[in-house]
């Protein structure tokens, strides 16, 4: 039997133009990447480098100008349920509980009621909600209510999870935390997660893989293979070879950084 990890999301000389002002800005230029099943994978690079178009294509939210995403083998003609979003801003709605937040997500779902009920109570335990069942969104701190929105993500099943900076608005504390926790629900309940983030410590702490994308356009610059070992705790930050993993990425965010600062001067 092959023990050749299964790919996941391809994605296949993927670029995007915008217009702006009547004049074409290319946010990202022939992007090639191979996600395998269950990979964690994180997306790090200068602002304005293209992290959020390429999640946002794979999400099926926003077209290629150039080149196709397949999931599965399959190429992504829009949005699906086999993808959930969990973004920076909480998104939740302020008029429904904790519960009624999460059940919300399965209401096009053929499934009965007793399953649904299931199903949102195991999620609400699996982001450590217990007891909250029945809060409203403003009784709940941020980090709180970002883990609403991954159990309203994860709660119909998807096969992919894509996370735009979601710890992005949270203290530090709070931060590593939930980065813990993501941790644990990514390995009890087995998806593929591709995670948009400024933090580099938070990229490699997570991830099986950190890919680097390079500025104006955004294309690959590295795809660096994290090989730390599972399960991951925070004291992971202090361990050597993450500091060499540490020192290597940010030395190439900071040349795309001085790149495009040498740009903007012309
Ligand atoms: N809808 C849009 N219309 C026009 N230009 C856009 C649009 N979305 C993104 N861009 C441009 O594409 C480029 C990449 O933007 P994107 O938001 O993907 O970068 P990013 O790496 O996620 O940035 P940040 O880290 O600041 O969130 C930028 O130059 C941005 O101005």
């Amino acid at each position: 039997m092959s023990t050749a990890l299964k790919t996941k999301v391809a994605i296949d000389g993927v670029g995007k133009i915008f217009q702006v002002d009547g004049s074409p800005v290319t946010a990202i230029e022939r992007i090639d990447l191979d996600i395998k099943e269950n990979e964690f994978v994180s997306i790090v690079g200068t602002s304005g480098c293209g992290k959020s178009t390429l999640l946002n294509i794979v999400g099926g939210l926003d077209e290629p100008t150039s080149g196709e995403i397949r999931i599965d083998g399959a190429r992504v003609l829009g949005p699906g349920r086999n993808r959930g979003f969990v973004f920076q801003s909480y998104s939740l709605f302020e008029w429904m509980t904790v519960k009624g937040n999460i059940r919300f997500a399965l209401e096009k779902s053929a499934l009965g009621k007793a399953e649904k009920d299931e199903l949102v109570s195991h999620f609400v335990q699996a982001v450590g909600l217990s007891g909250f069942e029945n809060a409203y969104p403003q009784q709940l701190s941020g980090g709180m209510r970002q883990r609403v929105a991954i159990a309203r993500a994860l709660v119909y099943k998807p096969s992919i999870l894509l996370m735009d900076e979601p710890f992005g608005a949270l203290d530090a504390q709070t931060r590593g935390m939930m980065q813990e926790l993501l941790l644990k629900v990514w390995e009890d309940h087995k998806v593929t997660v591709l995670f948009v983030t400024h933090d580099v410590d938070e990229a490699i702490f997570l991830a099986d893989r950190v890919i680097v994308l390079a500025s104006r356009p955004g294309k690959v610059k590295k795809d660096l293979t994290i090989k730390l070992p599972r399960p991951r705790s925070f004291e992971l930050v202090t361990d050597p070879q993450f500091t060499v993993y540490k020192r290597e990425i940010l030395t190439d965010i900071r040349e795309e950084t001085l790149k495009v600062m040498a740009l903007d001067r012309k």
